[in-house]
Formats: structure tokens, C-alpha cells, sequence
């Protein structure tokens, strides 16, 4: 009897969620970004032998990259690369781009380089299969809480580079920001560009807003834009020029920002200055 009514009260919860699902947009956000999860998390698993075949190695970005290819597809994201021609062609060189969320990966994938990893949190090594597969796609982690490690790990990282013909891909905002506009940037990835001598090369992503909002738990389907800007060298420059090419690389970012902003979501209102 008991098995009986347990069984009738999960198949009537179980009926109840494609209602709670259509009635409520928070459910269907929580949803949405639940299945994201856990989605990845189910392609890092089927990535995990295919990139251990290699071991650690930056190819494995390129695994990375094919398998998450189609997920912008399952949430009816349509993505436009502008500027791809403004990559050169063969050298290293570091990517900085803005950070709005954890769908920013979706983008990444979308234009990552050849022999390009990101540096990221350390945290992400502990996230189950993701974090191994991080590990074996040669992603760099920091710690954030230790500056002077995370110093070093990318003056490593600027030996790498060279030594290895390795490109970066930094958010120089150092967190997701979901405001609408850019966070002040830090200067660690324009540290390395210089210590490397290699060009920035700035990467837009446009904002979400129009489609997706955290704090408003809203998920449709919409439009990304991701404009590569042209990228701006560093030879000759050193350390005492790192503050004047963090902000001139973050004005460009953030013009750029502004204009897919308006051209994308023309309703919305502009974001408080930062
Ligand atoms: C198949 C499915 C599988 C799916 C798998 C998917 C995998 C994809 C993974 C994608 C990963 C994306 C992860 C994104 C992130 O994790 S973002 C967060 C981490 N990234 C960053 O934080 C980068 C930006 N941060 C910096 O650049 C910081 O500057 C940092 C180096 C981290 C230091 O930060 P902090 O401790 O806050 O110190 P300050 O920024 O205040 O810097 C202190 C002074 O040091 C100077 N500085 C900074 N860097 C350097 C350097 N490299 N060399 C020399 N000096 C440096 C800095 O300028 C400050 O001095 P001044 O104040 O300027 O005098
Ligand atoms: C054994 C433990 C198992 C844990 C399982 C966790 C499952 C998580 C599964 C998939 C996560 C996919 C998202 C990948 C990470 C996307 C990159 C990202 O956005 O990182 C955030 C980082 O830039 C900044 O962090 P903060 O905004 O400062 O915070």
C-alpha cells in the first residue's frame, strides 16, 4: 500500500513539472542552468579518455573546443564572430575579453585560437571531471588569494608561451560581473603580454542582458555577438607602460561593448558607470 501511494505521489510531482516548468521562469532558469551544468559536465566525461590519450597538452584545447561547439544550439543562442581576421596568424599572443557569466564559455569556444588556453581560478581544478579536464586541456590556474603566485605562474606562463608557442586567453575583470557594463581590469594579463612581448589581442563579448539575466532568473533563446578588436603590440613597451595599455585596452573593450549594447538590445538602459 505504503509503495503504492509513493509511487503515486512521485508520478503526480513528476507530472506537475512540465506545468511548473511553462508557468514558472524561475524554475525554468534553474533548470536551464542546471542542464548547462550538468551537461558540460557530462561532455567532460566523455572528453576526459579522449584528451588523456595526449596527457596534459594544449591540443586538448581542441577537443575541448569541438565537443562544446553545439551547446549554444540547445539554448537557441545564435552567435556572429566579427574581426576573426584581426587574430595574427602565427605567433603567441594574449587574448583579454570580458567576463558576464559562466555561459562566456560558449563564446570562448566559439573563436579560441589554435594552441590557446585560458587562464583561469584554481578552484575549477576541483569540480570533478571538469577540473581534470581543465587540467589536461593545459589550462593555467592562479590562486587569487595569493598575488605573488599567481605572479609567478604567469611569468611562467610568459616563458610558455615563447618557448612553446602558446597563445592566452585572460579576463581581466578577474571575476563574472553581470552588470551590464566592464569591472576595472587587472593588469596581470598585460603584465605577461609585455613581459612576453607579444600583442593583446581584445575580444568583446556582447552583453547578455536581452536574453539572459541572472538576478532576473531569465533564460530565452537570443543573439551573441563576438567582436575580436584589433590587437595592439607590445615591443618595446615595459612594466612602467602596463597601467596606460591596461586602460586604453579596456576604453576600446568597453566602446565596443556599448555599441553591440545599443545595436543588440536597443531598449535596454545603459548601464551605471563603474
Ligand atoms: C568538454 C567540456 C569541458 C568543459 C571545460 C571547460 C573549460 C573552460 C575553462 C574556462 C576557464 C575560464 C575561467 C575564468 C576565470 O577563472 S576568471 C578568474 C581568474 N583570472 C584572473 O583573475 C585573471 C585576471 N587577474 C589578474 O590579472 C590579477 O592581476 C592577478 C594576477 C590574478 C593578481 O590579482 P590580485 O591578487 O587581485 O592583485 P592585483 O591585480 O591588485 O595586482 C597586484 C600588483 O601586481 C601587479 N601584477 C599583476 N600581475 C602581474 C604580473 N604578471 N607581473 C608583474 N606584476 C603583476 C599589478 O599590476 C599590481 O601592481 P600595481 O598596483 O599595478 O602596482
Ligand atoms: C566532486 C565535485 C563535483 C563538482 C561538480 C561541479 C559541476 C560543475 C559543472 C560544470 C561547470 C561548468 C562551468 C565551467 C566554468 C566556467 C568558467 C567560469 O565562469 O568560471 C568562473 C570564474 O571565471 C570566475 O569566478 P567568480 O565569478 O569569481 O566566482
Amino acid at each position: 500500500m505504503e509503495v503504492t501511494v509513493g509511487t503515486a505521489a512521485l508520478a503526480l510531482a513528476l507530472l506537475a513539472l512540465p506545468v511548473l516548468y511553462e508557468r514558472s521562469g524561475s524554475f525554468r532558469f534553474f533548470c536551464k542552468m542546471g542542464f548547462y551544468n550538468g551537461w558540460i559536465l557530462l561532455l567532460a566525461l566523455v572528453a576526459i579518455p579522449l584528451c588523456a590519450l595526449r596527457g596534459r597538452d594544449v591540443e586538448n584545447m581542441k577537443i575541448i573546443r569541438g565537443l562544446m561547439q553545439h551547446v549554444k544550439h540547445l539554448y537557441g543562442i545564435r552567435m556572429a564572430v566579427r574581426g576573426a581576421q584581426h587574430f595574427p596568424p602565427r605567433q603567441p599572443y594574449v587574448v583579454v575579453s570580458n567576463h558576464q557569466s559562466s555561459l562566456d564559455l560558449l563564446g570562448m569556444m566559439e573563436v579560441l585560437p589554435d594552441r590557446c588556453v585560458p587562464i583561469a581560478k584554481r578552484e575549477l581544478l576541483y569540480m570533478g571531471a571538469v577540473g581534470v579536464v581543465c587540467w589536461l586541456g593545459g589550462i593555467i590556474f592562479i590562486d587569487r588569494k595569493r598575488t605573488h603566485d599567481a605572479i609567478s605562474v604567469m611569468a611562467e606562463a610568459a616563458h610558455t608561451m615563447l618557448s612553446q608557442d602558446v597563445r592566452v586567453w585572460v579576463f581581466p575583470e578577474g571575476t563574472r560581473n553581470h552588470s551590464g557594463s566592464m569591472l576595472p581590469f587587472k593588469r596581470g594579463a598585460f603584465h605577461l603580454a609585455v613581459q612576453a612581448q607579444v600583442p593583446v589581442v581584445p575580444i568583446v563579448i556582447s552583453s547578455y542582458q536581452h536574453f539572459y539575466s541572472k538576478q532576473e532568473r531569465r533564460f530565452t533563446a537570443g543573439q551573441c555577438v563576438i567582436q575580436v578588436l584589433p590587437p595592439l603590440p607590445t615591443r618595446g613597451l615595459g612594466p612602467a607602460d602596463v597601467p596606460a595599455l591596461t586602460e586604453r585596452v579596456r576604453a576600446a573593450m568597453l566602446e565596443a561593448f556599448e555599441a553591440l549594447s545599443a545595436e543588440l538590445c536597443p531598449t535596454a538602459p545603459p548601464p551605471a558607470p563603474q
